[in-house]
């Protein structure tokens, strides 16, 4: 018994390793402190100014080339583009995972570098990708990370805002319910509207939506969609798109190549020009 557990002890003890060296890894970007614009002046001004930006995991390549990019107060603009073209960079660089290599964020007017990172993160942006995460927990304190304040009555205008409210009641012990490895598994469709239901109790002022409704079946979609149409009302939004399908509406949309803004204008616009945006639907329209 005894070399048995030995055994067990040394990986034990490999493993705790790693997690304490995770514990005490130091960011290079601090989590805290730094400036912060009361709610009531924040307008959600956007603009990137000649960015450039490289992966400090892969210096030599540079991802970003000179990206500039004005997001005006309550604009819906989507970023598009071939893979790799750099969409997720900007996103990154929008919550300030990275500072760039040259160039600059700012958020109206004030460079990002110069915010609190955790009120940035924390209240200032709402992000909604393609795979929410969701914790072991109730349904209720799923909604409510968004904003830990919020009472039940908000988690429910929110869920019902967010088309999550009919299916929760379905539920056996509703917003008791719980989710996550040890609980209830949810579809796809129904995670990114508890997401949406999050995001519109934190109320963020600029909102980024990452390839929020792909994968996901015709019905399932509308929800989605419809849930996201609430959702992005009276905010700044940056979508990162691959299906055009889904950005027509924006009032800007941005077209990137090879870390390049190469064409910005409307849907209408950008497909009448004849260049890269139309390539783009065509080439989208022939593999469907
Ligand atoms: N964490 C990272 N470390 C190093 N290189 C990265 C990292 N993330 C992305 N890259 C590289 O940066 C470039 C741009 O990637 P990015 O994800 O921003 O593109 P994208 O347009 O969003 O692509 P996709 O549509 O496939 O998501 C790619 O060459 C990619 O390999």
């Amino acid at each position: 018994s005894l070399s048995v557990l030995s055994g067990t002890a040394v990986r034990g003890v490999t493993a705790g390793g790693r997690v304490f060296e995770y514990i005490h890894k130091q960011p290079s970007i601090p989590t805290h402190g730094g400036r912060i614009i009361p709610y009531h002046c924040l307008l959600g001004h956007l603009k990137f100014d000649d960015v450039h930006f490289t992966y400090p995991q892969r210096q030599g390549h540079e991802v970003l080339k000179g990206v500039s990019l004005d997001i005006k107060p309550c604009q819906t603009v989507a970023l598009c583009g071939l893979s790799g073209a750099g969409k997720s960079t900007v996103a990154s660089l929008v919550e300030r995972f990275y500072d760039p290599t040259s160039g600059k964020v700012t958020l109206d007017g004030i460079n990002i570098s110069e915010l609190d990172p955790s009120w940035l993160r924390g209240k200032a942006i709402g992000y909604i990708n393609q795979e929410p995460v969701l914790f072991s927990g109730s349904v209720e304190e799923n909604i409510k990370y968004g904003n830990p304040e919020a009472s039940k009555q908000e988690v429910i205008k929110a869920a019902k805002l967010a088309n999550a409210d009919a299916f929760i009641q379905n539920f056996p012990d509703g917003y008791n319910t719980i989710v996550g490895e040890r609980g209830v598994s949810l579809s796809g469709g129904q995670k990114q509207r508890i997401a949406i239901a999050r995001a519109l109790l934190k109320n963020p002022s600029i909102l980024i939506l990452d390839e929020a409704t792909s994968a996901l079946d015709a019905e399932s979609e509308r929800l989605v969609q419809e849930a996201l149409d609430h959702v992005m009302v009276n905010r700044t939004v940056l979508v990162i798109a691959h299906r055009l399908s889904t950005i027509k509406n924006a009032d800007v949309i941005a077209v990137m190549k090879g870390g390049r803004v190469v064409e910005v204008g409307n849907h209408k616009d950008l497909k009448k020009k004849g260049g890269i945006y139309s390539e783009l639907i065509k080439l989208q329209e022939s593999n469907e």
